[in-house]
């Protein structure tokens, strides 16, 4: 199935999420936001963008993207990863590599998260040629990209330390821009609106 018939396909067609937690969820819509990233800044992107699709009603899978193996049962995904080096993490493009075909029968955002200092919000960047590749083959809207978080404590490394100095040093993290687009996606998912 092409995105462009997923207009025309129930979103009962989905999976569904099954109950628990003792909360009677089996109505609820899937909605998977995969994240990458090395010291836990953009999976806590990733956790407000699922807070907020959550709020919208949808059953949300916050999940590594690692540790992904298939997005069948999902009837939309979001994927995320931190920027290094101009490149994604390797777990969020082999998620993309791995399903290519079911990701192109469903609407998937992608962001990433990197820029860093003043300006952070202002830049955007774009997908690696690699990730350009896959996001054309899933049929992806444009990406999304958000300020990153660099703190001294968290780098690892030379190359780290070297990155997180000076006006670089910081959370540039939008949540109010993260949580609208966020809501966003949760409109067009409803309102069967793709991309
Ligand atoms: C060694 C290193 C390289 C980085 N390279 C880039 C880059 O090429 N582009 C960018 O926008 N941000 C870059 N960043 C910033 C990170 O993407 C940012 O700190 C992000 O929030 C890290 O996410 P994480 O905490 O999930 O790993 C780099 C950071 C480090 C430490």
């Amino acid at each position: 199935m092409r995105k462009s018939e997923f207009l025309e396909v129930p979103l009962t067609e989905f999976g569904r999420a099954r109950s628990g937690d003792g909360v009677d969820n089996k109505d609820m819509i899937k909605v998977l936001v995969a994240y990458a990233g090395k010291h836990g800044g953009t999976r806590e992107i990733a956790e407000v963008v699922g807070e907020e699709l959550r709020a919208a009603g949808f059953a949300v899978d916050v999940r590594d993207a690692g540790e992904v193996d298939s997005v069948t049962e999902y009837a939309a995904v979001v994927v995320g990863s931190a920027l290094y080096y101009a490149r994604w993490r390797p777990e969020a493009v082999r998620l993309l590599e791995r399903n290519t075909e079911a990701l192109r029968a469903r609407p998937v955002w992608l962001f990433h998260s990197g820029p860093c200092g003043p300006g952070a919000n202002l830049t955007r960047v774009s997908l690696p040629a690699r990730v350009t590749l896959l996001a054309a083959a899933i049929d992806a809207g444009r990406t999304e990209t958000f300020g990153g978080r660099l703190d001294p404590a968290l780098a690892g490394g030379v190359l780290e330390k070297l990155m997180a100095r000076g006006s670089r040093v910081g959370d540039f993290r939008d949540w109010d821009r993260i949580r609208a687009w966020a809501r966003d996606i949760g409109r067009r998912v409803h309102s069967r609106v793709p991309i």
